[in-house]
């Protein structure tokens, strides 16, 4: 029999040995199917409530050892096919001097928010060096971590710019789209500085070694197709432009409409929430895309049989897409029971691949 790695052209050669996670976002996945989940590390684990206690949020996102530890937790307890490095959408705007908290239980909350044209000028990117902790927790941790992919993450601008416009978290993002088209001129700025400091904590994570990145942009669920693709659209594809060597997740909440903008964006792989199937957002997506999704998180709570037959409905829908990623929807609620987390991880990697070729071969 001939070596297949002589006869394979080096590409390929290279996809053989590539994470499952970043063969699926190339469509290069046949029936395996990789699962993390979105705060996968965080506040339903004990062993992160206790390494966490007495310590502030962003202080944690400080200190590359802790860093370091809260990311391996989950990965360590599941056996996901990814880590998602520990931080924060805001940890960049931190490190640029902006007064802001994480209040638990809330979010974040700004001190100044940021309305006026003087507000902006505030708003200075970090200097290279000041994200060295950054740099520290991901070679700390892809050491650590050997075969498993490490997924670095940023916040994109509409989302970052909903919290510094708001001064914390916001049902209508009433402020931020006042001032998005009272003051278009503004509004474009403020995106521009908070694109560039977010393609600097991505770049920071991708040089230092993470595998695949995915861009926040949590609340553009909010805006009219015609209002993200002019004010959000090309923002986000700055980001995204900066980080073109490894694989892009690119994820909204209620982005039911938005989803092919947000894969012209920029991205291989179109994050999706539970609002519909992902054979049907694979549709309107067309070939050139994978999916990831998307079982709703408040099913976590149900009765055992009942929510392992949504994971398989899941895993069948997203069967359609030229490569699937499972997660949720959106985050593990925070009151989530991890061991049925780690039944769901076990379900996806037992009946994953036979579901798959099912679902492909009807
Ligand atoms: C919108 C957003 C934020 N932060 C983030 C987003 C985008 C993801 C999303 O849509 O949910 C991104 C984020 N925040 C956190 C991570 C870590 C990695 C992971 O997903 O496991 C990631 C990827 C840790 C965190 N970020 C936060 C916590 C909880 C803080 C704590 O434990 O004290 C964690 C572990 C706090 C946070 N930070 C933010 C919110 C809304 C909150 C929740 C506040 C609360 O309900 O307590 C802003």
């Amino acid at each position: 029999m001939p070596d297949a790695t002589v006869t394979l052209p080096p590409s390929e050669t290279q996809e053989v040995s590539a994470p499952l996670l970043v063969r699926a976002a190339r469509r290069q996945q046949g029936d395996g199917l990789p699962v993390w989940f979105m705060r996968q590390a965080g506040r339903s684990l004990p062993e992160y409530k206790r390494v966490r206690e007495g310590i502030a949020m962003l202080d944690s996102c400080a200190r590359p050892d802790l860093v370091a530890e809260i990311t391996l937790q989950p990965v360590r307890r599941y056996g996901v096919d990814a880590a998602i490095f520990y931080s924060d959408i805001m940890v960049p705007l931190k490190a640029a001097g902006v007064d802001l908290d994480i209040v638990p239980g809330r979010g974040p909350v700004v001190a100044e928010p940021v309305r006026d044209r003087a507000g902006l000028e505030r708003l200075v990117p970090a200097e290279p060096g000041d994200l060295g902790f950054v740099d520290e927790a991901v070679r700390l941790l892809v050491a650590e971590l050997g075969e498993t992919p490490l997924i670095g993450f940023a916040g994109a601008p509409f989302t970052l710019a909903s919290y510094l416009v708001e001064g914390g978290p916001s049902r209508d993002y009433a402020r931020t789209k006042a001032l998005m088209v009272g003051d278009p001129e503004l509004w474009h700025d403020l995106c521009a500085r908070l694109a560039t400091m977010s393609a600097h904590f991505l770049r920071t994570q991708v040089e230092a070694g993470a595998s695949a990145v995915q861009l926040f942009d949590s609340w553009a669920g909010s805006l009219s197709a015609a209002d993200y693709t002019t004010f959000a659209q090309p923002h986000s594809a700055r980001v995204l432009a900066g980080i073109a060597t490894v694989p892009r997740i690119h994820f909204g909440v209620g982005t039911g409409e938005l989803l092919t903008r947000m894969g012209e964006a920029g991205a291989e792989v179109v994050g999706v929430d539970w609002r519909i199937p992902l054979a049907e957002a694979s549709r309107r997506l067309g070939p050139a895309y994978a999916v990831q999704g998307n079982l709703d998180p408040a099913l976590l709570g149900a009765p055992w049989p009942v929510l392992a037959e949504r994971v398989r409905d899941v895993v069948r829908s997203g069967a359609a897409a030229p490569g699937h990623v499972f997660n949720l929807g959106h985050g593990v609620p925070p009151e989530t029971d991890p061991d049925v987390l780690g039944r769901v991880v076990d379900l996806v990697h037992e009946e994953g691949p036979t579901l798959r070729a099912e679902a492909r071969a009807v």
